[in-house]
């Protein structure tokens, strides 16, 4: 067994499991009508209710313990002091420093990385107020309409996500669209809504080696070579958001028009550097300014909040509660806001490359289970879906329920309903139905004997189901700056109690290797003789019926 596995806070949770374990929710609340009040938190414009988790006030104790023991409140200052923490590739972590609105400088290698990006923002700002004001016109001197973020995985997630989800600040004379999939369908049918004399392209990779991102950006950069009959035509037409400055050089990208970042800003939390240009471009830089302040807003919050009062630490160890004691295996997350459609999408990266890891950050084979699946859908459309199996099905899913008081689109009865459901779900899933309501109400339909007994069984709910439900103001740029740094140090949470490197991603190396050497054979090449009996098929397969 491991360190981890044979604390005495890990034990403790074990032996504490036993017993709340055979516990129902409907008991604990029963027995405790302050449950609510204890087992909720209020930060700024948001309220966490915790209390239809399978807890107790003791429980919580516990996973705070373990937190404790993990050496969670040392590892939150490495973070936000510019340690190398992502030890595999000797980097540090530090993309709260971009969302800093403190006059505090933020040390890494004893150099302040504040004027950095203080410039990077007000560059960006620049550019920004200059595309949205007319200023900056394309090659032919038209005002740019349309913009087109080419980039993949978290050069994509972040920016559609907000862009998505602040679609109602955005200016009506800027639409943004996001090519990622190297499938040219994605690209093919973004450019047949574009008009080349309009349109900005901004090529996102924090690497510029990505294959997809490059395939579509060298297509974008022939489509519109080929519509205005210039070359000349792309510096105006295309902008760069990267680390790697040569790169972005060497593909033909006006220096004017490239946004730095740097290499101590991970992928998956980069939506606050210059990759989130596109949100700048969309909602503009004041806007994007009131995204970062609610993230650093967050970030005070998870530096300075007593463990037990702290939101993502919350969060971080109820997953750890359902993952490695109940033994869940995935994660929903259900948005009561359509704003937020993308927030599920977005997360998964987020959470599960992160925290998708087996082995500890020393290399060692870890004995207990990490990162879960992260999955959800825009509430009440999942209602409609599969919220069938997370309440009756044999798997327990603990859920987050998200809403916001406030609708952005108030109209009649709209916002009543959808927070009636949002309510209803979390209710139903806590309190299920038990055999003897269940016969109750079927008898009050008419039915018996045979039939009602054939029936009975379909309609006791076991409920004893945990979820979280996050309600908020408005989802405003505040609010969701707040949300985002709320999840992303909830993943934090978790790797440090795991012991892993959240911040890596060696898996997805393979499959990109395996895909460089079998483009070739698809392309006609030689096939190699590696290959399994399975891929070998198919690569012939292809290559005969294409
Ligand atoms: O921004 P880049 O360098 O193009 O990388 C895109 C994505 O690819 C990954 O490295 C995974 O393949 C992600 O971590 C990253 O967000």
């Amino acid at each position: 067994m491991s360190k981890l596995t044979l604390s005495t806070a890990w034990q403790a949770l074990s032996a504490h499991y036993a017993e709340i374990e055979p516990l129902h929710m409907r008991e604990l609340f029963a027995a405790d009508p302050a449950r609510f009040d204890t087992l909720s938190l209020k930060f700024g414009s948001l309220l966490l209710d915790y209390s239809k988790n399978r807890i107790t006030e003791h429980t919580r104790k516990l996973l705070i313990d373990l937190a404790v023991h993990a050496g969670l409140p040392a590892s939150i200052e490495r973070q936000f002091n510019g340690e190398k923490i992502n030890n595999t590739e000797q980097r540090a972590v530090l993309h709260t420093a971009l969302r800093n609105r403190s006059d505090r400088p933020v040390l890494f290698n004893g150099v302040d990385v504040m004027p950095d990006v203080r410039r990077v923002l007000s560059l960006m700002r620049v550019f920004s107020d200059q595309v949205r004001s007319g200023a900056h016109t394309g090659y032919t001197g038209r005002a740019i309409t349309d913009i087109v973020n080419i980039g993949i995985g978290g050069s994509d997630l972040g920016p559609l996500m907000v862009c998505e989800a602040l679609k109602c600040y955005a200016s009506p004379a800027l639409r943004a669209h996001f090519v990622s999939n190297v499938d040219a369908s994605q690209l093919t049918e973004t450019l047949k809504k574009l008009d080349a004399e309009t349109t900005l392209f901004i090529v996102s990779s924090k690497t510029f080696t990505t294959q997809e991102t490059l395939t579509n950006a060298r297509s974008a950069r022939a489509w519109l070579v080929e519509k205005l009959g210039s070359e000349d035509a792309v510096a105006s037409h295309f902008a760069a958001v990267s680390t790697n400055l040569a790169a972005t050089a060497s593909f033909g990208i006006n220096p004017d028009n490239v946004f730095e970042f740097w290499d101590w800003v991970g992928g998956r939390y980069s939506l606050w550097s210059a990759i989130g240009l596109p949100i700048a471009l969309f909602i503009g830089m004041d806007r994007f300014e009131e995204l970062l302040a609610g993230a650093h807003a967050m970030d005070e919050h998870f530096r300075s909040a007593p463990l037990e009062e702290n939101m993502p630490v919350l969060m971080g160890m109820l997953g750890i509660w359902y993952g490695n004691f109940f033994a869940t295996s995935s994660n929903a997350v259900l948005p009561y806001d359509q704003y937020l459609h993308r927030f599920a999408a977005y997360l998964q990266q987020l959470d599960m490359e992160s925290n998708g890891k087996g082995v500890d950050r020393d290399g060692q084979p870890v004995d207990y289970d990490t990162g879960m699946a992260v999955w959800g859908e825009a509430g009440t459309n999942g209602q409609h879906a599969f919220y069938q199996l997370i309440h009756q099905g044999t798997r327990m899913i603990p859920a987050d329920f998200l809403a916001p008081v406030h609708s952005q689109n108030p109209l009649g009865e709209h916002h009543a309903i959808l927070l009636a459901n949002c309510f209803a779900q979390t209710e139903a899933l806590m309190i299920g139905k038990t055999s003897d309501e269940a016969r109750t109400e079927l008898v009050a339909q008419g039915l018996s004997g045979a039939e009602l007994e054939a029936l009975l069984p379909h309609k006791v709910f076991s409920g004893n189901k945990p979820t979280n439900t996050l309600l908020f103001d408005r989802l405003d740029p505040h609010t969701l700056g707040m949300l985002i740094a709320l999840y992303e140090q909830k993943v934090f949470v978790q790797g440090i109690v795991w012991n892993i490197n959240s911040f890596d991603q060696w898996g997805v190396e393979l499959g990109k290797q395996l895909a460089s050497k079998i483009l070739p054979e698809l392309q006609d090449g030689k096939i190699g003789t590696q290959h399994d009996d399975s891929t070998r098929h198919l690569i012939e397969y292809y290559r005969k019926n294409r």
